[in-house]
């Protein structure tokens, strides 16, 4: 089954719930997982089932990029917070290298992640 990360920071969460709750049906599709904080509130505020990390900053970040690295992951939907520095810069740094590296795909912005959900379906 295809399995999707979806991971927003604090900023970009209502961007990001708004994203799943819109593509709800497709996201249902795949198996899904978030860093805690995310999760948590896609758990709430969406009808989709979703494993949670750790919250971003307590290692979420790192335990995605090791599900990558593991070749467990189809797709990943990261909307940053690109005003802001984030105390785990590092973990996050990791996260986007190890996408690279594993060439996955990895949608850093809302435009990008819709060519992502619709790209994984077909
Ligand atoms: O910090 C994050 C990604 O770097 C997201 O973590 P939370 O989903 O726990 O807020």
């Amino acid at each position: 089954m295809t399995r999707v990360a979806l991971i927003a920071h604090d900023e970009k969460k209502p961007d990001l719930i708004e994203f799943a709750q819109e593509h709800e049906t497709q996201l249902r599709e795949y198996e899904l997982t978030a860093t805690g904080t995310t999760g948590k509130r896609l758990l709430e505020e969406t009808d989709l089932d979703v494993d949670r990390k750790e919250s971003g900053p307590l290692g979420g970040d790192l335990m995605i990029g090791a599900e990558v690295a593991e070749g467990k992951l189809d797709g990943i939907v990261f909307l940053r917070d690109p005003l802001r520095a984030q105390p785990h810069e590092p973990d996050i740094s990791a996260l986007l290298r190890i996408c690279d590296v594993h060439d996955t795909a990895l949608a850093t912005n809302l435009a990008s992640a819709q060519f992502l959900i619709e790209g994984l379906a077909e």
